[in-house]
Parts: C-alpha cells; sequence; structure tokens
C-alpha cells in the first residue's frame, strides 16, 4: 500500500478511468516535501507501478520530474493534427481540475509527459505499437525538484460531492516522502550485439548523397540506423537511469514506460522550451569526435567549428528554426555563429535559439512548427521525410520525435529524443543518425553514428559474457 489515505493507490486505479463520463473531476495537490533522491522516488512501491512512470532531468535549470503510476494516458495514432489533438484533449480535463497548489513552481501541478512519433506516416514495426504516434501521462504521483525546492503532487479522479473530503489526501505525503528509499539494482549480462545491416545502409547513404549532389531538390537528408543488444535477463529502467544519470550529466535524460517496452535516452539537444512567454530553443547539428589529450580535443572542436560541411549542415537547422519561430514570436535572438557544445564522446555545433512568444502560443504549436527540424528530418522537410521513408524502411517510433513535458500553466520543455533507445525485455534497439549534405562521406558518416551510440551503450551495456 502506498499511503496511508482513503485514496488507496487500489482506489485510485478503479476511479481512474471514470474521468470524463461521470461527474468526476481532476483533483491536484502540491506540497512542498523534504529533498529526495529521483531514482528512489521512481522506485516506489516497486513492482507495482512498473511500466507506469516516467523520468526527466534538465542540465540547464537543475529540473527533474518523476511520474509513478498512470492516471490518466493520452493516446493518439497516424493523425496529422496529433499536436492540437493531444493539447484539446489536455485543456479539456484542466477545464473542470480543481488545482490546490499554492507554489505555481514550473513543473509541478497537473503535468502531461510523454511525447510525439518521429513520423506518422513511416512503415510501423509491432515493437514501437504501445507509443502509437503521440502517447502522454497525467501522473498520480510525481516529484518535482527544481534546485533546491522539492515539491510533491497527487493527483485523482473524484466526484464533485467528495471534494471536501478529499484534502485528507495531503496528509499522507510525508509518509510517502518518508518512505522513499533506493532499492539495489543490478545489471543483466550482455549476450549478443549487432548493428543492423549496416552494408545496405552504407548503399543508402551513398544514394541519397548523389541525389544531394545532382538532384538540385533537396540539401540535407538525415539517415539512421539501429543496434539490437540481447541480454541475460529483462534489463531494468532503474538501472539504466542510474547509469545515464552518472555518466551524462550534461544531457536531457529521459524514460517513458509502457506495459511492453521503456523509450530512454540522455539527449544534448533541447527542441523547444517555453517558461510564460520566454521561448528557447537549439540548433544542435555538426559533428566532431573528442579526444582524452586536451590539446588534440580542443584541436577537434577547432576544426569543426571550421568545417564547411559541418558549418553547412548547421546552417540548414538554423535558417529552419527562425523561419519556424518568427510568425510565434515577437522578438527573436540568434547569434550569427555557432558555438561548440561537448559531451563525453561527441562535440557539436551549437547555436541556441531565444524569444518572446506573442500571446496566445502554447508549447504543443511550438512543437508542431518545429518537428521534424533538419537535424533530424532535413532540408526541403517533405522531401527529405520521403527519401527517409523510402531508404531506412524502418520505423523510428519514439527516436528522433519530440519527448517532454507541460505543466497546466502551459509551461513546458521538449527535447529531440537522439541517443536513445528502446528496452523491451531481453532486448534493446539503440538508434543513430547523422545528416548527409553533398559534400559527406559514406565512411564517415558510419563513424559519426557509431559514436553516437555510446552513450546508451555504455548506460546499458552490461558485462559481456
Ligand atoms: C541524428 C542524431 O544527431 C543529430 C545529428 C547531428 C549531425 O549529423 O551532426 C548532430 C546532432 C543531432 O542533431 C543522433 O544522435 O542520432
Ligand atoms: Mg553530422
Amino acid at each position: 500500500m502506498l499511503i496511508n489515505s482513503p485514496y488507496q493507490t487500489k482506489q485510485i486505479n478503479t476511479l481512474k478511468h471514470k474521468d470524463a463520463k461521470t461527474n468526476k473531476v481532476l483533483v491536484s495537490f502540491t506540497k512542498k516535501v523534504k529533498k529526495v533522491d529521483p531514482v528512489a522516488f521512481y522506485q516506489i512501491n516497486k513492482p507495482a507501478y512498473d511500466g507506469e512512470r516516467f523520468f526527466w532531468t534538465s542540465p540547464d535549470d537543475h529540473t527533474a520530474i518523476v511520474g509513478v503510476g498512470h492516471l490518466h494516458t493520452f493516446f493518439n495514432r497516424r493523425a496529422d493534427d496529433r499536436f492540437s489533438q493531444i493539447e484539446a484533449e489536455w485543456n479539456e480535463l484542466l477545464a473542470s481540475a480543481v488545482i490546490n497548489n499554492p507554489f505555481q513552481a514550473p513543473g509541478t501541478g497537473p503535468l502531461l509527459f510523454g511525447g510525439f512519433s518521429f513520423d506518422p506516416y513511416s512503415v510501423k514495426e509491432e515493437k514501437w505499437g504501445p507509443f502509437g504516434d503521440a502517447l502522454f501521462y497525467l501522473p498520480e504521483y510525481m516529484l518535482t525538484i527544481t534546485g533546491e525546492d522539492c515539491y510533491l503532487t497527487v493527483n485523482l479522479f473524484e466526484s464533485e460531492e467528495m471534494l471536501p473530503h478529499s484534502n485528507q489526501v495531503k496528509k499522507s505525503f510525508d509518509l510517502l516522502i518518508d518512505n522513499v528509499k533506493r532499492s539495489e539494482i543490478t545489471s543483466p549480462n550482455l549476450v549478443n550485439k549487432e548493428e543492423l545491416s549496416v552494408p545496405e545502409w552504407l548503399k543508402s547513404v551513398s544514394e541519397v548523397i548523389d541525389e544531394l549532389k545532382t538532384s538540385g531538390t533537396v540539401d540535407k537528408v538525415v539517415l539512421s540506423r539501429e543496434l539490437k543488444l540481447s541480454f541475460s535477463e529483462p534489463l531494468l529502467t532503474d538501472y539504466v537511469l542510474e547509469q545515464l544519470n552518472t555518466q551524462q550529466q550534461d544531457s536531457f535524460i529521459f524514460m517513458l514506460e509502457t506495459s511492453d517496452g521503456s523509450f530512454a535516452g540522455a539527449s544534448p539537444e533541447r527542441l523547444v522550451k517555453k517558461m510564460n512567454d520566454q521561448v528557447l530553443s537549439t540548433s544542435l547539428a555538426g559533428s566532431i569526435g573528442r579526444s582524452d589529450n586536451p590539446k588534440r580535443d580542443k584541436e577537434l572542436g577547432n576544426m569543426l567549428l571550421n568545417d564547411e560541411k559541418n558549418l553547412f549542415e548547421h546552417a540548414l537547422v538554423v535558417e529552419m528554426i527562425k523561419k519556424a519561430l518568427e510568425p510565434y514570436c515577437e522578438e527573436l535572438d540568434i547569434p550569427n555563429e555557432p558555438v561548440l557544445l561537448k559531451t563525453p564522446y561527441i562535440q557539436h555545433l551549437y547555436t541556441p535559439v531565444c524569444g518572446v512568444s506573442k500571446p496566445g502560443t502554447s508549447i504543443f504549436h511550438l512543437v508542431g512548427e518545429l518537428h521534424p527540424t533538419p537535424a533530424l528530418g532535413g532540408v526541403p522537410t517533405d522531401r527529405a521525410m520521403q527519401i527517409i521513408r523510402d531508404k531506412e524502411k524502418m520505423d523510428r517510433g519514439f527516436y528522433a520525435s519530440p519527448i517532454g513535458w507541460t505543466d497546466f500553466q502551459g509551461n513546458g520543455e521538449f527535447i529531440v529524443a537522439i541517443r536513445s533507445g528502446l528496452l523491451k525485455g531481453k532486448q534493446s534497439y539503440l538508434y543513430a543518425g547523422c545528416g548527409l549534405v553533398a559534400d559527406s562521406d559514406p565512411s564517415d558518416e558510419l563513424k559519426e553514428t557509431s559514436i553516437k551510440f555510446q552513450p546508451m551503450l555504455q548506460a546499458i551495456g552490461g558485462k559481456s559474457e
């Protein structure tokens, strides 16, 4: 039993599907609590909530958001208007909500966490089925850490006549937090690692480069490939999170569970953040490796900053983000030159984008306009997406897609879910891609994708047998 109140776990679970069809409304309580370890919170009441959790950390504002239990699920398939559909359903639920949150801190109170698939019109693979083309959760229990402050939010559906009693839920908050403790996690052994169809992939890369050189109708296409790993036992999501948390502290770390597979990663790439009317986005494209020797590492960085092919790859992303955001922003500030962003295995060209949004602009509008940027799709978008469908012949699922959160006040943040993979029982599928332009070289791009597998490989690698 999770909390000592009339709203015990089981009761909440039985209430949760009745929402819209009855007179039950969303009731949400937020309380400040003592700071606890977010991974330990993720493990509460294990294994009752397996398949019903999410995890998020941002390196910039030291935010962690952890959700446990699904109070409500938003799911969508093959829809052109999936961004506005999810937004409309969310707003409908919020319209009647009773929100007890005196703090108004971003990321507290009722919050939607989830993401969209990369391309609703690509081939569909069964392994991505549970994710659909949009999957979001409103959690039952949620921990939010911003700097030194820590909040607990509890959400439930309640009938109007019971509302005066639901305040009792708050009494159980401290009890819940006092019982948060880390449980031990072990890693299974890696038994097989397979890079899928590398020769075919290299052939596709060469064909795309030929088209980029000759057709005059397309400037950039991002092609990705897949790595399949098998383990002796099912991989545990808390183990993967713990590894990502210690190894990838400069990236956004995310986990989205379903009852049949979880999507995890450590991405350095923000798609969009919105706090009140402040908008932040990122152009991240153009890559080179790292070196343990600081002098060599700096040289590599300087090479990247002066490399025509990478600067072009990058500039196309800046240009598209500018075009996408301009109609929604009063002001837009974009530096003329990129700088370097370094993560443990790779360095990138990086241009931050800041703006002030026009009234009435929601984070879902911005996500819908920005996705897919040419960092993961190409230029022009439609032609590039068609080439990706024809050449990759795989389902990217949620890889390279927008993943993130929005709270009841419209604040939120979405990242581009790269350096990521699907964890499904004893199998894991990792993804990595590269931006192809006319000057690309297939073997260099193969190397670039190998480096991009590293963050997830290290996190889930386990011990080879
Ligand atoms: C496609 C990926 O990364 C993207 C492609 C990059 C490139 O080609 O230089 C760099 C950063 C990302 O925008 C990936 O990591 O899978
Ligand atoms: Mg590249």
